[in-house]
Parts: C-alpha cells; structure tokens; sequence
C-alpha cells in the first residue's frame, strides 16, 4: 500500500489494543490484506450522493444498531430483528415525515469499542476491559481479556455473514412495502409503539393499493438500499481492509460503506483523524460537548479539503441537558464557513448513567429531550437537523427506562444483555421515531 495510506503509522492512536504478540498481529494482518472486500467503492459513493441530498436538506439519515455487536449475534434472528426495527423506523419517518430515508446500520463491523478506562476491577481482580470482540472476549477472565489479533480475522467474517444476510433481507422481498403489516405482526398486540404502526401500516397499504390500480409499481417498493457503517477503531484492522478502487485508483476502506471517528479518537494531529483523510468512503466524526469551534473548522480542512458533498457528517453527542448551550455556535461557524456537512444527532452517547442496581442505562425522555434540543436548533438557524444516529436492538430487552411501555429502573436486570452500552429496545425505537417523525415534520 502507498505511502501515504501509511502516515497513520508516525501518529499517536488512541484506545489500540495491546497486543501480547506483534508477530501474530502482522501474520494476521497479511491475511487480511488477502481477503476480498466487504463492500464496495461504487456502493461507498453512492451513500455519498445520499448524504450529499442529506447535506442540501433532502433526506434524513436513520443509523443504529447495537453498542457492540458480538460474534455469536451473528444469527438469522437477530439480524432480521434489527433490520426490521430500523425498516420500520425508516417507514414511520418517510411515511409520517415526508422525506426519503438514508438507511445505515450500526452493523456488519461494529466490533471494537473505545473504553474510558483500560482495566475493569471486580471483587479486587483487574484484568484489561473488554474492547469489543473484534479485541477481546467480555467474560470476565484473564484468557478471555487478553488481546487475540485472530479476532481481527473472525469479525471480518462475522461481518461478511451479516452482510450477506442483510443483501439477503433487503433485496430477496423481506424489505418489500407490501410487508410493512408482516414485520408488525409479533408486536402489534402486546405494544402501544406497535399499534401505532400498525395504524400508519394500513393507511400505506390503501396508498399502495391506489398506485398499484393506478399502474404504478417501482422498484423501489420492493427492495431496500441498506448501508454497513461502524467506528473503524482498530486501525490496522481498517487499514488492511483499505483497498485502491481499479476504477478511480484511490483507496476506500471497503470493509464498510460509512465509518466514522469517535469522541475519544477525534483529536487533531491523531492517527485516526490522518487515516480518515486518506480514505475516499463517507465519514462521520463524533463531536462531543467539549468540541470547539476551531475543532470543528479544522476537522473539516483536514477531513474534507475541497468541500466534497455527502464525504463528511458531524454526529453530535452533547447530552440533552448541553445541546442547546454547545450546538447552536457550531452549526453557526460550520454555516458561515460555507462547509457542507450533513448532522446527525446521537442522543445516546450523552446521556448514559448508572442506575443503583450498577447498571449502565439511559433515559428515553432524555434521548427525546436531546432529539428535540437538535430540532429546535436547527429550526433557530434555519440548518437541516440531517438525521439521528441510535444504539438499538430488535429484542425486548430491558437496558434504557422509560417508553410506550415503560421500563422502570428495577426491571432492568430482567433482560440486560449488551455487551458494553445500553440499547432501545425495539418498542422504545418506533416511540422514538414517531416523536422524531413530528419534530421533522414541524421544523
Ligand atoms: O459506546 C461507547 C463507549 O465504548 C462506551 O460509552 C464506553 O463506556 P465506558 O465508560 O464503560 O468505558
Ligand atoms: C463510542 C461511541 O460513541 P462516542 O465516540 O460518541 O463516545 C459509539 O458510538 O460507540
């Protein structure tokens, strides 16, 4: 590989692994080198061109899925239940909002997580955190957390096998509009998020029924466009999945459509900011409530030098108790400067805290709070609230309080099962894309 694809080397990189055994990591390394790609840099641009529309104000982008996506997650069931809840997200949104969807999971590669501290304690045992799968195991013993590079081998294949599944999905008639009621159906009876959808379903199928009498019937009712995205952490995961386009001759990180750079990894001069700006795939940045105006300015001299539409989106993840204080400036300076960036909201990263039980959680009422902190911002400056980045899951599972059908601090032993942050579960994702829905709508 060039050089230049190399410069990420003389940098300082955050939240690495420390492998026990270089020589493993680079046998590792060679092979991945080897392997196909994931993706491809013709599918890459077109995500751009979507978000460039995202960018001009012409579409929302919907982005979620888990915290940490595991190997052993890597099923039918539970790939098909998170590609129906974003489905149905992405119905209520374009149904209820009017405006076309960019539809981008949290999937295929998501397997590294940057940690706010390297060990964990318990009981008086330390032993290295868990850093996601594609790291180290999360059972709580000195084999499972010391760093295996084979690892960096088996989430490329438990990407493949959930990609693979999801092209299934949204091209073989899963995604198609005439199942809006069938992806429903296991959730109507028991949830008021469910019912309400279950409402929007029937309006759709009379619409479609029309167009159909009408002779109208696109392409575009039967199959889905569904792009890979995921924190590209781990660099010299990311870096050996970075290939040169025969038709362009420039590198793209083809082991997934979108990537971006996290809170923790997004200083100026990092190697993960040098590494990002080699790379021709759509990329976002993480900007926290400590993010300055300059930050901002120079992440994009350096990240989007010539202004190219849809290659850069700002995720903003104040919490909701800072948007309205920290976003409005940042949107303001990043206007004026006549920079093209799409934003998105992450109301989860901001607002985590710890229940008394020890458990990590997260509010629903916050996560709308910080949503609807997006909106009015935007609707003050007259900018384009782009689009909402969640951590959720298909299953009921019980890890964020609050929604339709409330959770409550206690029930959240009942089913706590993500391997790092806390998810919506799917009824709290249709609540939070109905309110999403209204806000667009009004804005
Ligand atoms: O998902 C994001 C981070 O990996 C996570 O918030 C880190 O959490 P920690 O503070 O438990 O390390
Ligand atoms: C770590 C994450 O978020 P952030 O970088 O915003 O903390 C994440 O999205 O998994």
């Amino acid at each position: 590989m060039s050089n230049n694809l190399d410069s990420w080397r003389r940098l300082p990189a955050a939240q690495q692994p420390e492998w026990p055994d270089r020589g493993a990591l680079e046998r590792v390394v060679t092979k991945l080198e080897g392997l196909p790609p994931l993706v491809f840099a013709g599918e890459c641009d077109n995500l751009k061109a979507e978000l460039a529309a995202v960018a001009r104000g012409e579409a929302f982008v919907l982005q979620g899925g888990d915290c940490a996506e595991t190997f052993a997650g890597a099923t039918a069931d539970a790939v098909r239940n998170k590609l129906k809840t974003l489905l149905q997200m992405a119905i209520v949104l374009t149904y209820a909002a009017k405006v076309p969807v960019v539809k981008i999971g949290r999937m295929a590669g998501q397997f590294a997580k940057p940690r706010s501290k390297g060990t964990e304690i318990r009981e008086g045992v330390e032993l290295p955190a868990y850093r996601g799968d594609m790291v180290n195991g999360l059972d709580f013993t000195p084999e499972a957390r010391t760093p295996d590079p084979e690892r960096l081998l088996q989430a490329y294949h438990s990407s493949a096998v959930t990609l693979n599944l999801i092209r299934a999905f949204t091209k073989g008639g899963y995604a198609d509009l005439r199942q809006v009621h069938a992806w429903n159906q296991d959730f109507v009876a028991e949830s008021p998020a469910g019912k309400r959808y279950e409402q929007l379903a029937r309006e759709i199928d009379q619409a479609l029924a029309f167009m159909r009498a009408c002779g109208a019937d696109p392409e575009e009712f039967h199959t889905v466009e569904f792009y890979s995205s995921h924190e590209a952490l781990i660099l010299d995961y990311d870096h050996a999945l970075t290939r040169i386009d025969s038709r362009t001759g420039l590198p793209y990180d083809v082991s997934a459509h979108m990537v971006w750079i996290g809170e923790r990894t997004r200083q100026l001069g990092s190697a993960h900011v040098e590494f990002f700006a080699n790379i021709r795939n759509p990329i976002g940045v993480k900007l926290g409530p400590t993010t300055s105006v300059d930050d901002a300015l120079v992440l994009i001299g350096k990240l989007n030098p010539d202004n190219e539409p849809g290659r850069l989106s700002f995720i903003t993840r104040m919490g909701a108790t800072k948007i309205r204080e920290h976003l409005p400036e940042l949107v303001e300076k990043v206007t004026a400067s006549g920079a093209q960036v799409a934003w998105i909201c992450d109301p989860m990263h901001g607002n985590t805290f710890e229940a008394p039980s020890g458990h990590k959680t997260r509010r629903l009422d916050d996560v709308l709070d910080e949503v609807a902190g997006f909106f009015e911002v935007h609707r003050a400056l007259g900018t384009h609230p782009g689009g909402i980045h969640i951590e959720f899951t298909g299953d009921d599972v019980t890890e964020c309080v609050g929604g339709g059908r409330a959770i409550v601090e206690d029930d959240l032993a009942l089913r706590y099962e993500t391997a790092c942050d806390p998810r919506l579960n799917r009824g709290q994702s249709l609540d939070l894309a109905f309110r999403v829905a209204e806000l667009y709508r009004s804005a």
